[in-house]
């Protein structure tokens, strides 16, 4: 039976076809070497995940904010500026692009191609980091949330915690070793930056997000996205917010990352040299909802494959004693606490264990 609509997905035994599917080890990449024409039934995905028509192309009203950051060291008043277009995108959508960040373009070339190498090696090197053991020092699987009853994803990622503990060079991929370890130093450069930028638009001292540690852990998420036979029945990633303090994410020219923007799916396009950086949940509940976690997603694509490079802020599930909840100087009395305290361990097991199923993991935190 050939499926072409989601109307028609026949009854099939979905536990038994996902632990097939992960003992490949081969993830979405190895389905689509094989020759797949029809996507499997486990990657179908429920109609209201999807809703397309209303991303809008175009209409500077309806794009998110691309912030140059030219100059931000040697001149005060063009800082100033930056940090209140920083603040004003952090509350308006919770994403923005920045160009003239820092971070030589050769770098973001290179960062891109080696993870495509390490995607497009030999399979059987690559299964055998095939895991979803999060003390290895590598983590390398499709759909992290595979087993959590959320829709399954046409992407496949590997993972690597690059602060504060960085493993050893020899322990990350060969194939992009290098410059894994080199790409982590300059966004773990830009993301003090970018903390600094938001602690002084939230009229606080400029070291307080980083003095609270929120450029501690920084988790480098790569991720795949091969082409898809049938784009309209399943997406590359579900509609989410991200677990960490900040992203900042490298993507390639394909396209397809799209934000939820009063109600609408508004495309994040590609643009050549630049990053794009979005605020994630747990600085929201710090901010106590003066930044936004914003949803977004990334549609399915027939062309591909389509890279692109996650960085986390955030610890996420190493041990962390730290307690984090809505920072004081940011209260009053016509602004109460939202939030309750939460590790960074517990906020990230709780989201971890709900998958990608399309609700916000912040609401189990919220008073
Ligand atoms: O691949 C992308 O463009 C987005 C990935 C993403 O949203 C994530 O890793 O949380
Ligand atoms: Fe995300």
């Amino acid at each position: 039976m050939v499926v072409t609509s989601r109307d028609e997905v026949p009854d099939y035994d979905r536990a038994s076809e996902l632990r097939a599917f992960d003992d490949t080890k081969a993830g979405v990449k190895g389905l689509v070497d094989a020759g797949v024409t029809e996507i499997p039934c486990i990657f179908y995905h429920p109609p209201d995940n999807f809703d397309k028509n209303s991303a809008t192309t175009g209409d500077t009203q309806f794009s998110i904010p691309v912030i140059d950051l030219e100059g931000i060291d040697k001149d005060v008043i063009k800082r100033k500026e930056i940090v209140e277009r920083v603040g004003e995108a952090s509350k308006i959508w919770g994403f923005f692009q920045v160009v003239n960040h820092g971070i030589p373009e050769s770098i973001l070339e290179e960062i891109k191609e080696g993870v495509r190498r390490f995607y497009e090696q030999d399979t059987e090197i690559k299964k055998e980091l095939y895991t979803r053991d999060h003390t290895r020092p590598v983590v390398y699987n499709s759909n992290f949330d595979l087993y959590s009853g959320a829709a399954t994803n046409w992407r496949d990622t590997f993972l690597c915690m690059m602060a504060p503990n960085p493993p050893k060079l020899q322990d990350l991929p060969a194939s992009c070793r290098d410059i894994l370890a080199e790409y982590s130093k300059q966004v773990m450069k830009l993301g003090i930056l970018l903390f600094e930028l938001l602690s002084e638009a939230l009229g606080l001292n400029p070291n307080h997000l980083n003095d609270i540690d929120c450029a501690e852990g920084l988790a480098v998420l790569c991720h795949y996205y091969p082409a898809c036979p049938q784009p309209d029945l399943t997406l590359g990633t579900s509609k989410h917010a991200d677990n960490d303090f900040l992203t900042v994410l490298l993507q390639d020219h394909i396209g397809g990352l799209q934000v939820l923007h009063q109600n609408r799916w508004i495309d994040i396009p590609p643009l050549p040299g630049a990053l794009v950086v979005n605020i994630g949940d747990l600085l929201q509940l710090i901010t106590n909802d003066r930044f936004e976690s914003v949803e977004h997603r990334v549609l399915a694509n027939q062309v591909g494959p389509r890279v692109s490079v996650a960085s986390f802020f955030c610890t996420g599930l190493q041990p962390n004693p730290k307690f984090y909840g809505p920072i004081k100087e940011l209260l009053s009395e016509d602004n109460p606490p939202k939030y309750r305290e939460t590790t960074v361990r517990d906020y990230c097991k709780y989201f971890n264990e709900k998958g990608l199923n399309g609700t916000s993991a912040l609401l189990h935190f919220r008073l």
